[in-house]
Formats: C-alpha cells, sequence, structure tokens
C-alpha cells in the first residue's frame, strides 16, 4: 500500500498555468510524495540550475533516487551534462557503486557554475570519508574550503579539524590518551583478573559484582551477564578470554547506539548547556569552545547563569583561554535578556557559533523549567529550527545519579546529546554504558581532565578498548 498523501490541487494548478516558479516546485514536492520526483526536477529547470543544492538535499532526504533516475535525461536536454551527471553521481552513491559515482562527481565539478562545481566537490569529499580515504578527504576538503557557501562553512572546519587530528597532523601537542583517562575504571573492572581462566558460575558472579561497582547499573549488568550465559552455553565457550571478547563485543554494540555528532550545520548554530552545579558545566564550554576556534569557527559564549557572579567570571576566564567573545549581563539579569543581547550582536558581527551557559538549579524544577523554555524561546525566535544542540553535562563521579539528573531533564526539554564529564577521576565510568542504555541520548563528549584539550568526542570502540586494554606500561 502506498498510502495517503496530502494533495494541494490549488498549487499544482497554478504551477501548471504558471511553471516559472521554482520554489513553489520545491513546496510542491514537500506536500506530494507522488509529485516530488518530477516537481524537485522542474524546480531545477526552471531555476535554471540556480536550485541545485536543495534539489539535492530533497532527493537524498525522500530518498527518491530510483523516481528520479528515469528524469534525469530531461536535466541533460536542459542543463546539460554537468548537471545530469552529478545527479547521475547522487544515484550511483546510493546504489553503492561509488567509484562510478565519483567519476560522474568528476564531470560535475568541472561545471562553470560555481554551486554546482563546489557540490560535486563537496560529494567527492565525502565520499573519500565513506570509503575511509582520509587523506583524499582531507585534501579535498581544504581544496573547496574557500569557495564554500556560507551553509557549508561550518561543517567542512569541524570535519577539517576532524580529520586533522585523525590523520595526526593536528599539531605537536600530545593529548592525554582515553586510555590514560580511563584508568581508574580499568583498574576497578580488573577484567584482566579474569584472563585464562575456565568459565564456570564463578566466573560469571564475580564479572556480575565488578560491572556493578564500576556503575554499569543493575538492569544493564543483569542483561549482559544473562546473555553472556546463553551464548556461551550456546557456543560450548570453555575459556574466559572468549568470554571476554564476546562481552567486548556486546558492550560495543550497545554503545554504537549512543554515538553522536554535534550537528552545526547552520550558521550560526547555537548549543544550549544545562547541567547542574559543580558537573562541570563552564569548563567543558570552555573546552568545547577552544576545539570550535581551532577548528576556524568564531565562538560566542552568553553567560546565562546570572544567578551567581562568581559563575559570570568564572566563565569570562574559559572565554579568554578559549579565545570566544562572551557576552554577559550583571549578577540576577533575566538569563533570557543575556541570550537575546548575544544573538543581536551575533547577527551584527556574523558570528558562526553561539553556545549558551545555564544556570542548573534542579531543586526548583519549575522555575529551571520556566527558564529553559524562555531561553529556548528567545532563541527559536531569532534563529528559527534553532538551538540545534541542547547539550547536558553529567559528572561521571556521581554514577547513578548522573542517570537520575538526566532522566529530571528529559522531562524539561530535549536533550540531544551529553556531555560526561571527569572519567579520569572516577572508578564508575562504566555509568557510560548505563547512559546509553537506559537514557538512550547520545554521549557526545567525554572529560578526561581539567585541561582546555582534555575534552574528547565519544568513541565507542575506543572506549571499550580502553576497558579491556591489559596493562601495558601504564604502571
Ligand atoms: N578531572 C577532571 N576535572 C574536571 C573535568 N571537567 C571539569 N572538571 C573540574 O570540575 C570542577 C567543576 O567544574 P566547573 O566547570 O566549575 O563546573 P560547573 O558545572 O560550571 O559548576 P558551577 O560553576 O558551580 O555551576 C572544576 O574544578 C573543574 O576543573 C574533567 O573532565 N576531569
Amino acid at each position: 500500500m502506498f498510502g495517503f498523501f496530502k494533495k494541494k490541487p490549488s498549487l499544482k494548478e497554478e504551477l501548471s498555468k504558471n511553471p516559472h516558479q521554482p520554489h513553489k516546485w520545491i513546496k510542491l514536492a514537500e506536500e506530494s510524495e507522488k509529485e516530488a520526483p518530477q516537481a524537485l526536477i522542474n524546480a531545477l529547470l526552471y531555476s535554471n540550475g540556480e536550485l541545485i543544492d536543495t534539489v539535492a538535499k530533497k532527493i537524498k532526504n525522500l530518498a527518491l533516487f530510483r523516481k528520479v533516475e528515469p528524469l534525469i535525461p530531461e536535466v541533460e536536454k536542459s542543463l546539460g551534462k554537468d548537471y545530469a551527471s552529478f545527479l547521475q553521481g547522487l544515484v550511483e552513491e546510493y546504489k553503492r557503486n561509488y567509484q562510478k559515482a565519483r567519476n560522474l562527481y568528476d564531470v560535475a565539478r568541472n561545471s562553470q557554475n560555481k554551486t554546482l562545481s563546489f557540490l560535486s566537490n563537496y560529494y567527492i569529499a565525502m565520499l573519500y570519508l565513506k570509503e575511509g580515504l582520509l587523506d583524499l578527504a582531507y585534501k579535498t576538503i581544504k581544496e573547496i574550503e574557500a569557495e564554500a557557501p556560507e551553509t557549508y562553512k561550518l561543517e567542512l572546519s569541524v570535519k577539517k579539524r576532524e580529520l586533522e587530528e585523525q590523520l595526526g597532523i593536528s599539531g605537536s601537542k600530545i593529548l592525554k590518551s582515553f586510555k590514560e583517562g580511563l584508568k581508574k575504571t580499568r583498574d576497578a573492572l580488573g577484567l584482566s583478573d579474569f584472563a585464562g581462566r575456565q568459565v564456570d558460575e564463578s566466573l560469571f558472579e564475580e564479572l556480575e559484582e565488578r560491572l556493578i561497582l564500576a556503575d554499569v547499573g543493575v538492569s544493564t549488568t543483569l542483561k549482559l551477564i544473562e546473555e553472556l550465559r546463553k551464548e556461551a552455553k550456546k557456543k560450548k565457550i570453555k575459556t574466559s578470554d572468549e568470554l571476554l571478547e564476546i562481552m567486548k563485543e556486546k558492550l560495543k554494540a550497545i554503545l554504537k547506539n549512543c554515538k553522536g555528532e554535534l550537528n552545526l550545520t547552520e550558521k550560526p548554530s547555537v548549543i544550549l548547556v544545562l547541567g547542574v552545579n559543580g558537573v562541570g558545566k563552564t569548563t567543558t564550554i570552555g573546552k568545547l569552545a577552544k576545539q570550535l576556534k581551532d577548528s576556524g569557527l568564531s565562538v560566542v559564549l552568553a553567560a546565562a547563569d546570572t544567578f551567581r557572579a562568581a559563575a559570570i567570571e568564572q566563565l569570562e576566564v574559559w572565554a579568554e583561554r578559549a579565545g570566544a567573545r562572551i557576552v554577559k549581563g550583571q549578577e540576577g539579569t533575566d538569563p533570557a535578556a543575556v541570550v537575546f543581547d548575544a544573538i543581536q550582536s551575533i547577527k551584527a558581527k556574523g558570528e558562526d557559533v553561539l553556545i549558551v551557559d545555564t544556570a542548573g538549579r534542579l531543586h526548583n524544577k519549575q522555575n529551571l523549567m520556566k527558564e529553559i523554555h524562555k531561553i529556548k524561546k528567545v532563541i527559536a525566535r531569532e534563529f528559527p529550527g534553532q538551538p540545534a544542540e541542547i547539550l547536558l553535562v553529567l559528572d561521571a563521579n556521581t554514577g547513578q545519579n548522573a542517570i537520575s539528573q538526566a532522566k529530571t531533564f528529559k522531562e524539561i526539554t530535549d536533550v540531544t546529546g551529553i556531555a560526561l564529564t571527569k572519567l579520569d577521576g572516577t572508578a564508575k565510568g562504566g555509568i557510560v554504558i548505563a547512559i546509553c542504555n537506559e537514557l538512550k541520548i547520545p554521549i557526545k563528549f567525554v572529560g578526561i581532565g581539567e585541561k582546555i584539550e582534555d575534552l574528547r568526542k565519544f568513541d565507542p570502540n575506543e572506549f571499550v578498548e580502553s576497558l579491556f586494554e591489559m596493562g601495558e606500561g601504564e604502571e
């Protein structure tokens, strides 16, 4: 069955009388699934290729590749080979014919039209990323960075910085390793104690105890141990080493669902940061501001925690360290007014990212809720669709308490991601697994130290590998 779609005969009728209205063709595509393929092609034709970016995004978002494919000859006839090759490239990429897609984008990248040429290069870079050809992706991004339209600048500079880190060209600073940051948790779990043992009931019981002590959480632990028991029986597993391998894969599978990227696709992008006092909110904002600054973005901090003068001062110190501009008010000013001022100045200066620090007084949930909603309203009114991120900061030291804080904040507003701080100072790093399993909110960052560079993107594989790594020169 195809389901129903809302038909707007008036728009269709209007377009059949006067088709020279490209944006209305886009609107028709949004309204009607059935009309969408032809409507998008018409939008492209009647805009004389101008709407290629919008059309490509819509084809992807609505997954119209196969329906658009038979219409590509129309595009070739009216707009030429470059546009047709680009669209066919989208289709081939969808079919996972990556080499073919790249050749087609390659044809389009030579177009005289700047937008089409940029987009083709951009899609080539993304293809390289998909295929793990990081150095080629990096090279392509560097080549097109300068000519990128405003809407792509943010994304490209963040990608470039990530690639620099992955390729080891991010400067000479030796970063604290993730493994170092997780030492206390790894020691508490002591998985190396289980090596070379027989699989028997006492092994399961000890593993269960260690996981609970590391704050993996009772329900998550019980479920995991039960699955391990079943699998050990089914696969007739005799040695603990094999069992630990299975456990590792299971943990990776749980955590894979909680990997999340910061969404910074719009300019400006607003990140609203929530969290109770003392969890490391200000520090995290400072570290994040520095990372974004280092990737070439202009960053503004709004000191909307106006409850305490000390909070404003502390944010000022971090703004200075990160090289970010700060907008603040007096102690006791309406936080939404500070945010409003920040927005006005960003509009005037054309800056890229706004990070809003908020007060987190959970004992007064009603007031907190009102305050957050008011701030969100001010942001959305000035920048529709923002804040792009509502980041909740949790302190790993507080173990299970972090889960109940997250639940409360989730009741107050949508949380798009978690930054989990102080993983380095705790033996309760298992809380990452509990957060993922119980809250289903992406963990976007983890803090593994007090220094400005000690904030990492959360990588599930790296996290699990660090928990399981044995000894090797760490003592
Ligand atoms: N070891 C370690 N310490 C951290 C980390 N993140 C923050 N801290 C420390 O935690 C303490 C509290 O951090 P703040 O950033 O002041 O916390 P806050 O949530 O802004 O607190 P208020 O300003 O009181 O609301 C500071 O001493 C930080 O240095 C981390 O990842 N690891």
